[in-house]
């Protein structure tokens, strides 16, 4: 077949490759996982915990109904979802522990919670798209080395530490496997 001149190009032309459907999970995740921690931040010092279960729910209940409207599977997106909030909890104990023992590292402005979730639920309705779109790449039997090198270079691109990387591995977890 015929090969786009711009796939000869570069990364624009390969958003139906899928290298390029796997990549925008990679960097959403990362972008999501930048918001713990804001989240970590306007909890700090409150004596409230990291686990909020309603709100968890909320955007579970959320996303599922951004999937059927997108014709994707809603249980598959359900579940891509709970590693991203167990991830998320990861960057947010990490840094309160990191805190803890070096309080001089602790931030000292308070996010308003409220503001930086209306920012996490823009990321999830891109992030539920980036999951409607690549179902053959999900699919892959190579889907994981596949992610893995985008993730390996998102890690790069954002300059990741220990706590992040590994956050965002955790959030990856269940993307690749079908469904
Ligand atoms: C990010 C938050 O912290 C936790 C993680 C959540 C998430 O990743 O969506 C939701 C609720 C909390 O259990 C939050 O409270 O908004």
């Amino acid at each position: 077949a015929p090969v786009a001149p711009s796939a000869a190009v570069g990364a624009p032309a390969t958003v139906h490759s899928p290298y390029g459907q796997l990549r925008p999970l990679a960097a959403l995740s990362a972008e999501r996982l930048a918001t713990g921690d804001l989240v970590a931040a306007a909890k700090w010092g409150t004596g409230g915990p990291v686990d909020d279960p309603a709100r968890e729910r909320e955007v579970l209940r959320a996303v599922a109904d951004q999937a059927r409207e997108l014709g994707a599977d809603p249980a598959v997106t359900v579940r891509i979802f709970r590693d991203q909030i167990e991830a998320s909890k990861v960057v947010q104990r990490g840094l309160h522990r990191a805190w803890e023992a070096d309080p001089g590292r602790a931030p000292t402005e308070r996010p308003d919670l409220g503001e930086v979730r209306k920012e996490i639920n823009r990321i999830n309705g891109e992030l539920v798209r980036a999951i409607a779109g690549s179902p053959y790449a999900r699919s892959a039997p190579y889907c994981a080395p596949l992610l893995t090198a985008a993730a390996v270079r998102v890690r790069h691109e954002r300059q990741l530490d220990g706590l992040h990387t590994g956050a965002l591995a955790r959030s990856l977890r269940s993307v690749c496997g079908g469904g």
